[in-house]
């Protein structure tokens, strides 16, 4: 049996006579049942102490096949032969940062803050991986050499390298790769135990059968001799790890290593890697108790003492110690983090002299002033800056901790519980699983129900064959989402069930773009974001835009800061006209410009209105799902040849990406004069910098009194970096006062609540426009639906986050303006929570969604479902921000639909209510 739950009191480590001899035992106190029952003693005996040595009360603590060992009338457990102790098993750690934790504690804690930059060898090793993969699939060498090279090519091109080179060099890893894995096949057709160095290895042509791939469609945990699988995500519950395994080779993991070891046993780190991977295959059931890594630099396959072991494959075998020393590596990374101690590196015993970190390690610690057994240099900066540093750094890794507990959902809540959640498409039935060539599957699926989730098209999502924690599952991009769904990954799956996948990426961007300001930051962008200087402004006046004033001050403001202008622009005042002209003001001027925002939409928008206004020499950076189909030939392909794909991007004046691609390995390569970014209202402070950071000056234009940063944990990841400076800095920024969109009615009490009465709309054809200008007689709309502005009270219930007969009634207003000569893609209705969404969705064909799906867009009618009834307990829009966003999105004509008593027992509620009665 399992013990599981907080610690309550943890016992010093002691020793004691036993009839074996001296041991080590630990009594800690722990409230099984998550905390809901009496304290228990549970003794940890032996290297477990360990573990002891590192909790403190308040973790989580799971120990696996305890004793019952009572002493006196107190319940007590004791480790057993078989036992694990876990702390903090819902912290989930990476099997890569296991891996570097055993290097150097301080190791991990660099990777974290500076991410993985643009190297070669970083470029070359990911392309060596793909050949092993291609190979394990069949591939021929020639061919997935010739076509992973190409892959890679903007990569290599922006770090100078040819691609004969790389081919060639990658050819000479993957000899050795091939020369094993035709060995490996030999063995295992002679039924030997196979894989270990052998003379009869010289046979190391290309054959049709090796590779398994017609086996690799439904390995169910029983595999059979002769498979392989490459690539394998696994994620354990038990142990809080998770990982993504090279290949598994009948059950067990193989790593591959692009580099030499001329030593016969393979590089503890390595095995550590691998153990990490045969630790969660037995959680599954498999026996995995051998590991082999492969260095693809051995050439040779024989062994000469001389030259020490230069056979490529090491295998060793996983033992019980071994995997003792994982978890209890991973319990000592998850205390860490349990209370952010940052790493000094006395943990460990490496020899700093032979690290390759070393000087980033002494400089990071001098200028973090951070206590490190490799040292300091430089002079450790001003305490404000630091003191953002640590506080940014713990506010990220609480947004971790979010996102670990979104994951722990996957295995706590039942397939159903999630589908009710809409966190998951379940019960989808497959239907097809094909090779879409580069090495990618098309996964294809019916969905059989008219179930929702929070799931879109373009997402990244786990595809699973029903179990995504101890099933096989697969990370890949919706492609389709209807009755069909069809998802793209690297591996295939028996596509059964699609679930929301929290990915920790941006918050690891995040760190990244805090690491690159406070640590590598120019002084001088540095003085103004921490208030020692205000921001400086050039003189000079131009007209850029002829009939809107604020818009032209903005243009201005933007071209002539030194530092930073900031655009305030609220619901359809030209924020992405405006944006375009000052990109053209600033090409003019010779600037490169970098042009992001928060989404791909707005990024793909705002290179709409750059072409609009015969500007197109614009490169867009993104994935081929990400960006909109009519933006693809401004593309930035990444596959080619190198040189000629680099120099694409490095000549281009202007491009175009999102915030989170600003953030990636390549991009964080680049320089820009100016970044201009859109929706930094929707952005958090690290989120901005990760593309500010690549340019000299910056631009942020949004809204603060629409929709906030999205983010899960509840702190200072919520305020904006341009709500933070519109409030320190107001003088830099302008704000857009004239709107294009609305009709004068329906702007008013926005203008009034958000703007102080200062959004007016731009002309007076805007102001006056009816829904008359598109045909329709308003005489034929029943009486309540008449004004521009009109309220309907349903009279219905809530019951959870739904109001089914309000939910029909809104589908009753929506037939009415149907009716009167609406064009049914006119119409939108907005509802707060997806279940209304849902139920709404049911009952007519109108685009119906979440305000978060309409930022930014808007439609002539708009109909918004409140869904509250009786008081206002919970929070409608969660915030009035994103009520202003509803209300908004409404050209010609907005009906409110909800519970007046309700909606008048809040003030903010009672003004609208008041507003749209009129
Ligand atoms: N100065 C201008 N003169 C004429 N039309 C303009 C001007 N500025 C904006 N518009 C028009 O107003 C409309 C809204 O502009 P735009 O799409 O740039 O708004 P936005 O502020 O980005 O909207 P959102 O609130 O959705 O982000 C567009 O049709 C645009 O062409």
């Amino acid at each position: 049996m399992n013990v599981r739950g907080p610690l309550v009191d943890v016992g010093e480590v002691r020793q004691v006579s036993t009839r074996y001899g001296e041991r080590d035992l630990a009594e800690l106190s722990v409230r099984p049942d998550g905390g809901a029952a009496d304290p228990v003693t549970v003794t940890l005996w032996g290297k477990w102490t360990h573990t002891a040595e590192h909790a403190e009360p308040g973790m989580d603590l799971l120990v696996t096949d305890v004793e019952r060992d009572d002493y006196g009338d107190r319940e007590g457990y004791t480790t057993s032969g078989d036992s694990y102790v876990v702390l903090e098993p819902d912290f989930l750690v990476d099997v890569t940062d296991v891996r570097s934790w055993v290097q150097c504690p301080r190791m991990y804690y660099l990777n974290k803050l500076s991410g993985i930059p643009l190297n070669y060898p970083v470029v070359k090793g990911t392309v060596v991986h793909e050949v092993f993969g291609d190979l394990l699939r069949g591939v021929d060498l020639e061919e997935s050499i010739e076509d992973r090279v190409a892959e890679a090519g903007l990569e290599l091109g922006l770090l100078g390298r040819e691609r004969e080179e790389v081919a060639d060099e990658v050819r000479r890893n993957a000899a050795a790769i091939e020369g094993w894995l035709s060995q490996g096949r030999l063995a295992a057709s002679d039924d030997s135990d196979g894989g270990d160095g052998g003379d009869d290895a010289a046979d190391g042509a290309g054959d049709a059968d090796r590779g398994g791939n017609a086996s690799l469609s439904d390995w169910d945990g029983g595999p059979d001799e002769s498979e392989w699988r490459s690539e394998y995500t696994l994620i354990s519950p038990t142990f809080g790890i998770k990982g993504r395994a090279d290949a598994l080779r009948r059950g067990q993991p193989v790593e591959l290593k692009t580099g030499k070891n001329t030593n016969r046993e393979p590089r503890f780190q390595d095995k550590i890697q691998a153990a990490c991977y045969a630790l969660l295959l037995r959680e599954r059931g498999v026996d995995a108790d051998t590991g082999t890594l492969l260095y693809t630099k051995n050439t040779a396959l024989d062994r000469g003492e001389a030259s020490g072991d230069l056979s490529p494959a090491k295998e060793f075998s996983v033992g019980k110690g071994l995997l003792d020393f994982v978890v209890r590596t991973r319990n000592e990374i998850a205390a860490a983090e349990f209370d952010m101690t940052v790493p000094t590196g006395y943990e460990a015993d490496a020899t700093c002299e032979y690290c390759f970190e070393q000087d980033t390690c002494m400089v990071v610690s001098g200028r973090l002033d951070q206590e490190s057994k490799a040292g300091q240099i430089g002079q450790a900066l001003p305490g404000e800056e630091r003191e953002y540093f640590d506080a940014t750094y713990r506010a990220l890794e609480e947004e971790r901790r979010e996102t670990h507990a979104e994951y722990r959902k996957l295995w706590e809540q039942t397939a159903e519980e999630r589908a009710a959640d809409d966190r998951a498409l379940i019960d989808l039935s497959p239907i097809a699983q094909e090779p879409i060539g580069d090495g990618r599957w098309r996964l294809t699926a019916r969905k059989e129900s008219d179930a929702v989730s929070k799931l879109r098209e373009g997402d990244v999502a786990l595809a699973s064959d029903g179990d995504p924690a101890s099933g096989h599952a697969e990370l890949g991009r919706i492609r389709t989402l209807g009755d069909e769904v069809v998802v793209e990954t690297d591996e295939p799956v028996e596509l059964r069930r699609l679930d929301v996948y929290p990915s920790e990426l941006s918050v690891s961007r995040m760190h990244t773009a805090v690491h690159d300001f406070v640590l590598k930051g120019a002084p001088d962008r540095k003085d103004v974001l921490f208030g020692r200087r205000d921001p400086a402004f050039s003189d000079g006046q131009r007209t850029y835009i002829d009939n809107n004033a604020a818009q032209n001050d903005a243009v201005n403001r933007a071209v002539n800061a030194e530092d930073f202008a900031l655009v305030h622009g609220p619901p359809g005042t030209g924020k992405t006209y405006t944006i375009a002209r000052i990109v053209r003001a600033l090409v003019e001027r010779g600037n490169r410009v970098l042009l992001s925002a928060f989404t791909n939409r707005a990024v793909d928008n705002a290179l709409e209105a750059l072409h609009e206004q015969g500007f197109t020499d614009a490169l867009r950076v993104g994935t081929e799902t990400g960006v909109r189909s009519d933006m693809q030939d401004s593309r930035l392909v990444t596959r080619g040849e190198p040189n000629d794909r680099a120099a694409k991007l490095n000549s281009a004046p202007v491009v175009a990406a999102t915030t989170s691609s600003c953030g990636s390995r390549t991009m964080r390569e680049q320089e820009f004069d100016v970044a201009l970014v859109d929706e930094a209202s929707q952005l958090t402070e690290p989120g901005t910098l990760a593309a500010v950071n690549l340019a000299d000056r910056f631009v942020l234009v949004g809204d603060h009194e629409q929709l906030p940063p999205v983010v899960r944990a509840e702190n200072r990841l919520r305020e904006s970096l341009f709500q933070r400076l519109i409030e320190e800095q107001p003088d830099a920024g302008v704000m857009l006062d004239r709107q294009y969109r609305m009709s004068q009615r329906i702007q008013a009490f926005s203008s009034r609540e958000f703007y102080d009465g200062k959004l007016r709309p731009a002309t007076p054809a805007v102001a006056g426009q009816t829904l008359a200008d598109l045909g329709v007689d308003t005489g034929d709309l029943p009486p309540a639906l008449r004004d521009a502005v009109s309220f309907v009270d349903p009279d219905g219930a809530r019951e959870g986050n739904a109001n089914s007969v309000e939910a029909e009634r809104v589908a009753e207003v929506v037939e009415a303006y149907v009716a009167a000569g609406v064009d049914p893609d006119d119409i939108g209705v907005i509802a707060p929570f997806r279940a209304q969404v849902a139920e709404i969705g049911r009952r007519t064909d109108v685009t119906v969604d979440t305000v978060d799906r309409f930022q930014g867009s808007s439609k002539e009618v708009i109909v918004v479902s409140f869904v509250a009834t009786g008081d206002l307990s919970s929070p409608i829009f969660e915030d009035t921000r994103r009520v202003n966003v509803a209300l908004t999105r409404a050209k010609k004509a907005l009906c409110l639909v909800g519970d007046a008593d309700a909606l008048a027992s809040e003030p903010f509620y009672e003004r609208m209510l008041d507003w749209a009665r009129r």
